[in-house]
């Protein structure tokens, strides 16, 4: 995104004045089933910015995307804390309050599969009938070709009147980030986007929402289990462990001087972030189970600088810079 940034400066209608965030998530925890499955995970994205969260299975990220979407409620679960949008808070919102900017002001992406659309049904339909939802008015299939073309699609035309299962997995990725951008959403969540996907084809998918972000002036949440993901478009990289966010910062900075011991062991068994001919080393021992999750240190299990006080003492997300935050009592030893 940084360098897409200067080749697109002025692309886009500004709805939110620079530096006010498109979305703000505040000590948002979420409860499921009697648990406490989410908890205390705060941060920000501003238009044309692209903010990733980056953790294990079940370290929550998903529960996050959907206490953003408004869609705790159809799998029972609730939440604490606020997300803002566009300035409005969100967090006692209706369902109708929801359903009113669910697609307009904020956009899904989900994963690349071909759950997310229908496939007996033509893809132009499909984006037609998405398109009506959002405007009455709009000439659908003119605006359906536009979007096909937006997501870099070469034949628009041919792919308008394609099934699903006549397209590859990378065009059906496409397609549903064309259905995402319908509603002209100030801020897109996209949840692994591009798992499932071959390596190529993921690096032209993540490009493309790059651009898009900054073209259609978006706010970009990228969800992926893959630092080496998100490292070339994420502006901020919020690092999530066993349902808790464990470090925030700007990405070169959690990169390259990552605070918490976390992060640098998920850096030390990335082959993307070692010098080549470096040892890479795994992380031993597993997640606890969230049955036994405590505002104490999450980590300590596997933590090689954990002390008898990371233990026993609750781990606040402490700020440590301008946006940079960490949930590690030990950090400034261990950096
Ligand atoms: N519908 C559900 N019912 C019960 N538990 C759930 C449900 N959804 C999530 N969980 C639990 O909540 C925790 C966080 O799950 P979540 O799906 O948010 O993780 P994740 O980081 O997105 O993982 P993944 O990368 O595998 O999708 C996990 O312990 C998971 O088992």
């Amino acid at each position: 995104m940084r360098a897409l940034r200067s080749t697109f400066p002025e692309a886009g209608p500004r709805r939110r004045s620079a530096g006010e965030a498109a979305l703000e998530v505040e000590r948002l925890s979420v409860r499921l089933g009697g648990r406490e499955l989410v908890t205390d995970v705060s941060f920000a994205a501003r238009a044309r910015e692209c903010v990733a969260l980056v953790g294990e299975s079940g370290s929550g990220k998903t529960l996050t995307c959907r206490a953003l979407l408004g869609s705790l409620h159809r799998i029972g679960a609730s939440m604490t804390g606020v997300v803002r949008i566009l300035g409005r808070d969100m967090s006692a919102a209706s369902q109708r309050e929801w359903q009113a900017i669910r697609g307009t002001t904020i956009g899904f992406v989900p994963q690349a599969s071909m759950a997310g659309l229908d496939p007996v049904m033509r893809v132009g339909k499909q984006l037609s009938e998405t398109i009506r939802l959002h405007d009455r008015q709009a000439g659908h299939r003119a605006r359906a070709l536009e979007l096909l073309e937006q997501v870099e699609i070469a034949d628009p035309a041919s792919v308008y009147g394609s099934f699903p299962h006549q397209l590859s997995g990378g065009m059906r990725q496409r397609v549903m980030i064309a259905l995402a951008l319908a509603g002209r959403p100030s801020v897109l969540v996209a949840d692994e986007p591009t798992t499932a996907l071959d390596v190529t084809v993921e690096r032209a998918i993540l490009d493309l929402l790059a651009r898009l972000c900054v073209e259609q002036d978006m706010a970009l949440v990228l969800v992926s289990h893959d630092l080496a993901v998100v490292r070339s478009i994420a502006d901020q990289i919020n690092v999530m462990y066993a349902g808790t966010q464990m470090e925030r910062g700007a990405t070169r900075d959690v990169l390259t001087a990552a605070r918490h011991p976390y992060t640098q062991a998920l850096l030390a068994a990335d082959p993307a972030a070692a010098p080549p001919g470096t040892r890479l080393s795994g992380i031993a021992g597993g997640v606890a189970d969230a049955s036994i999750w405590d505002a104490t240190c999450r980590f300590v299990g596997r933590c090689p600088h954990a002390t008898e006080s990371c233990r026993t003492t609750g781990q606040e997300l402490v700020q440590v810079g301008a946006g940079a935050a960490v949930r590690c009592m030990r950090w400034e030893e261990t950096a």
